[in-house]
């Protein structure tokens, strides 16, 4: 074991699937835990994955951050990104000085709220490609690919990240690193703008479904070219043939349920505002007019608040 440090919190399909490769790598992984607490204290995490199954038994297994008995080198904020998640007081007790925060969540401006909180710890923005779910408790099912990229925030990789880096590889992660992440992140936000939502309002559907419809299709192709008017706008490098690759890559893709399908059809609470409503407000600053995206974040508003 190395002596790296990793406090995850949020250890759900994320923390769980990463912190596990990290706990692989032979860092010390502990994870702060809610509903699956009692369970994993007592068995740990089993992670049925396309990359080979594998079982991890956390370091320490806390239910309250104060529990946890040292300062991470890192911590892994892999909750949802959601108004009721405080997570800047959740962390607060255990974040040293040389604390880096990692936030492997979607959504666009996520990072704002804990710089604010934080402003002399670096953190670590990150990306994950990857289709994992919680199946029961403590039980994590890895369906597909798995790619992540990090890179600080708002820009940069500092020998933290590279490190980080160095441990997700060392467990077979494609890890890569992106000194501009933010970017990265609209990227992200091309795919995730239309299929989240369109998957839920669409009637619970699959992205060959979507793709199949050709109104259904041309709307995400809309909601696609107005995240990238946004995130040019906003000074951003977004090519414009990023849209067909895109849709090509879904199209080749297995029928996928989007994770905002899966929150839906559990009925969890949905990351409304961090997937579309900040892209919103940015279009807002910008005076852009966004009607594809605005339709979607105010349907999906409705259905969010009465799916709870
Ligand atoms: N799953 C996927 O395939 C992908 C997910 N993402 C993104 O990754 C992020 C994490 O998603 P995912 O892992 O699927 O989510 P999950 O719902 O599987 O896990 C979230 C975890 O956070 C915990 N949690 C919630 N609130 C608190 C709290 N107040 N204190 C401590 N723990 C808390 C939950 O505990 P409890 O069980 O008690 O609610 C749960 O363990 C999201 O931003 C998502 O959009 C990105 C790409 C793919
Ligand atoms: C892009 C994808 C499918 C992960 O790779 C995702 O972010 C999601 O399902 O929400």
């Amino acid at each position: 074991m190395d002596n790296t440090k990793v406090l995850i919190v949020g250890t759900g399909a994320i923390g769980s699937f990463y912190g596990g490769k990290l706990d692989c790598a032979g860092a010390q992984v502990s994870t702060l835990c809610r509903s699956d607490y009692n369970h994993i204290k007592k068995s740990g995490i089993s992670v049925k994955s396309v990359m080979g199954d594998f079982h991890f038994m956390p370091y320490e297994v806390i239910n309250k951050i104060e529990d946890y008995s040292s300062i991470p080198d890192y911590i892994l904020v892999t909750t949802k990104v959601l108004p009721g998640i405080d997570i800047q007081k959740i962390i607060e007790p255990k974040v040293g000085k040389n604390t880096a925060i990692v936030l492997i969540q979607n959504g666009i401006d996520i990072e704002k709220p804990v710089r604010e909180a934080f402003p002399n710890n670096e953190i670590i923005s990150g990306l994950a490609f990857i289709c994992v779910s919680r199946t029961s408790l403590g039980e994590i099912y890895h369906q597909d690919y798995g790619r992540l990229i990090i890179g600080n925030y708002p820009n940069g990789l500092s020998p933290k990240v590279k490190y980080l880096q160095s441990l997700f590889i060392k467990s077979e992660v494609d890890c890569t690193v992106d000194d501009n992440i933010v970017n990265s992140r609209w990227k992200k936000m091309i795919w995730n703008a239309p299929f989240n939502p369109i998957s839920v309002i669409g009637g619970g559907v699959d992205t060959k479904t979507i793709l199949e419809n050709s109104e259904a299709k041309n709307l995400v192709i809309n909601v696609m070219k107005e995240v990238l008017e946004i995130a040019n706008k906003s000074g951003y490098n977004l090519p414009e043939t990023l849209i067909q690759k895109n849709i090509e890559d879904t199209l080749n893709m297995k029928p996928y349920k989007t994770s905002m399908l899966l929150d839906y059809e559990n009925n969890r609470p949905l990351e409304v505002e961090v997937i579309l409503g900040n892209a919103v407000k940015i279009a807002r600053d910008l005076d852009l007019s966004v009607p594809n995206l605005k339709a979607l974040y105010s349907l999906l508003l409705l259905l969010d608040k009465n799916n709870i």
